[in-house]
């Protein structure tokens, strides 16, 4: 039988082009389409039953409309939430949404409580406030929707639990404060178990540029099921989630998104979802999700899933998961090295592919070259490292009644802290740093013998290491106003790592190692370095890392996806702020033939582009015809001559 909320997501449309479907696969109820799509085309809208802004950006964006402020009309009584003007304030308050919480939010001032205690409030008074009057939008009645979500609570490593009990106690003391009718009627283990459904179904609400700006829960939304291999994508217009389609999808065809980065490792991917969204792509029951690519190596990396936890015991589950989000594969190194001065483990393997289950994909996301002196390098092997997580001090914390109530066993001070972070949500930010905190694992894969190349090998792992040190401490920089010394860093650390430069130097003699050209931590540094570069106001640098990022982002990304989309129409700014119409013409219709796509045409960042296309062409013909008039003025000073 269907939960009773599928039946009224269903009628939530006039005619909708999809139905919901209950499936035995473990993957649960899924989107599928009733008639063919093209890309571009709207395939699914869902308006939040609730959202909220995260932590952040809570003086940057008005908390009635989401959209961008830049003098914060703050309300005086909790001094938290923050409008666009008196009348975006009024409205709030009148909607009931603020005047729910702000009793809530005063009681802990000048503390703010984390997002999702914030959107787990939200939920809780509007559907409390909702059930004694009419005058709340209709998103104000959608709390059964969200009850009716997944949370996965029996799988939650121990750690996340304790996580999700603390944020809960403190929702309902806060509860307590703003509405106490409110709180008598709900416990603390359902906003436990409410906020782990945020965890593993709600949005991160983003800009047109991706920038994170709010938490978002949409029951409908949340319908739609993750594939490496996405037919849709979704963008934001206010607290509207909005699925288009990125390919032809037929009718019958499951409607699917991407739940992680595209431009990453198998490992990394399987990681990512482990921990937010507590499935595993490569464990038992998963074939659905394999790429016709994907190759197992002889030992597979460490199979996880429920099927696991009847056979090996909820503890060996815990322990199996906790290998891949460190990033062990069961496969033995032949080799393991502390890289001295390093803070860094480097391990070593003897074969050609990746140590663990991976896609085509990842031989070129991970490739290492051999750079001769003056000779074009040749294929090598594959380097990939992360950073590891250090145990949390947050575990220690817990109240005992409360993980008591939740069944967790034991004393859990001390344990290793769970990396499964809430996506988007505000605890992620902790543990992220604390992540960031740890060791450095690199993984070095190769046919030949350690010995021969230590030197090289080791060199590698050292720049790799610190790269990845660079890239923690580089919002740091930026926030601290030295965007041009993290453009210097940057370039001088991608420098290092590339093929061409220092190879008659190495420690190998004549030869040296170096990242592959498509290596993923290169990707990721161009990216940083565009990044800087823009906050360094250093244009040509700025474009010069574009145009390089361009061709990685055609392989990494599908071909209509939000980041290349972005990346041309950042050329295209760039191109057209130093005056040069052609290729700013270009770069911006590259743009808008993605963006129209995966953002829809109304929206902003596709107006930009035409504005742009507007300007460049004006631009062209002023230019031609200045040219005309040149050469006019040539010919006839020749005729006089
Ligand atoms: C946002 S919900 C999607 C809707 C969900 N299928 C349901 O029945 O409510 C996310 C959850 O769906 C399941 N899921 C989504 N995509 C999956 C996939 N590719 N493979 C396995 N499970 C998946 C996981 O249980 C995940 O935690």
């Amino acid at each position: 039988m269907q939960p009773a909320c599928i039946n009224s997501l269903t009628n939530m449309q006039m005619a909708p082009m999809w139905h919901i479907q209950d499936g035995q696969d473990g993957r649960g109820r899924r989107v599928i389409a009733d008639k063919g799509l093209k890309a571009g085309d709207v395939v699914l809208e869902d308006d939040a039953a609730a959202w909220c802004l995260i932590s952040d950006r809570l003086s940057q964006f008005c908390d009635c409309c989401l959209a961008p402020i830049e003098r914060p009309l703050r309300c005086s009584a909790c001094k938290t939430a923050c409008y666009l003007d008196r009348e975006h304030q009024r409205r709030a308050w009148q909607a009931g949404a603020h005047r729910l919480e702000c009793a809530a939010l005063r009681s802990c001032a000048p503390h703010v409580p984390p997002t999702a205690v914030r959107l787990a409030l939200r939920c809780v008074l509007r559907d409390w406030h909702a059930s004694s009057t009419t005058a709340l939008p209709a998103s104000g009645h959608r709390y059964s929707e969200v009850l009716g979500l997944v949370h996965h609570w029996e799988e939650l490593q121990d750690a996340a639990k304790v996580e999700c009990a603390q944020m809960g106690a403190a929702a309902h003391s806060l509860l307590r404060a703003a509405a106490p009718d409110a709180a008598a009627a709900v416990s603390v283990r359902d906003l436990a178990l409410l906020i782990a459904r945020f965890g593993c179904n709600s949005h991160t609400i983003s800009d047109d540029e991706l920038q994170p700006v709010a938490v978002g829960i949409f029951p409908l939304g949340a319908m739609v099921n993750h594939s490496c291999h996405p037919n849709t994508v979704h963008a934001f217009r206010g607290g509207r989630i909005v699925f288009r389609a990125v390919r032809t999808i037929q009718p019958g065809e499951e409607v699917t998104t991407s739940y992680t980065e595209l431009a990453a490792t198998r490992w990394e991917r399987r990681a990512a979802l482990l921990e937010h969204h507590l499935f595993d792509i490569d464990g038992p029951g998963a074939a659905a999700e394999r790429s016709p690519h994907t190759a197992a190596p002889a030992a597979a990396g460490p199979a996880t899933g429920t099927s696991a936890t009847a056979v090996g015991g909820r503890q060996q589950q815990q322990a199996r998961v906790q290998a891949v989000l460190q990033c062990e594969p069961q496969q033995p190194p032949t080799a393991k090295v502390v890289l001295a001065g390093s803070a860094a483990h480097l391990s070593v393997y003897r074969c050609q592919q990746p140590p663990w289950r991976h896609d085509e994909r990842d031989s070129w996301l991970t490739a290492v070259v051999l750079a001769g002196a003056g000779a074009e390098s040749v294929s090598w092997g594959g380097m990939w490292g992360c950073r590891q997580t250090v145990s949390g001090a947050s575990a220690a914390s817990a109240e005992a009644a409360c993980l008591e109530s939740f069944g967790v066993e034991g004393r859990l001070g001390g344990a290793q802290h769970s990396t499964r972070a809430a996506h988007g949500l505000g605890a992620q930010s902790a543990r992220e740093s604390e992540r960031g905190s740890g060791m450095v694992a690199i993984h070095s894969w190769f046919p030949g013998c350690f010995e021969t190349h230590k030197a090289a090998v080791e060199q590698l792992a050292r720049r790799y290491t610190a790269a990845l040190q660079l890239q923690q401490g580089l919002d740091g920089l930026l926030a601290s106003g030295k965007a041009a010394a993290a453009v210097q860093q940057l370039r001088d650390t991608l420098q290092v790592l590339s093929p061409a430069v220092g190879a008659s130097g190495s420690a190998a003699g004549a030869a040296q190692l170096a990242l592959g050209p498509c290596h993923v931590l290169r990707m990721r540094l161009l990216a940083d370095l565009h990044r800087a570069a823009l906050a360094a106001e250093d244009w040509s640098t700025a474009l010069a890392t574009a145009r390089q990022l361009l061709p990685l982002h055609q392989q990494a990304y599908q071909e209509v996806w939000p980041q290349p989309g972005l990346l041309w129409a950042s050329v295209a700014k760039l191109e057209n702020l130093l005056e040069r119409p052609s290729p700013a013409l270009a770069a911006a219709q590259a743009a808008t033939r993605i963006l129209e796509c995966t953002h829809g045409s109304g929206s902003a960042v596709v107006r930009g582009m035409q504005r742009i296309e507007l300007e460049a062409s004006t631009q062209q013909q002023q230019q031609q015809q200045q040219q005309l008039r040149v050469e006019a003025d040539r010919g006839e000073d020749e005729g006089h001559n």
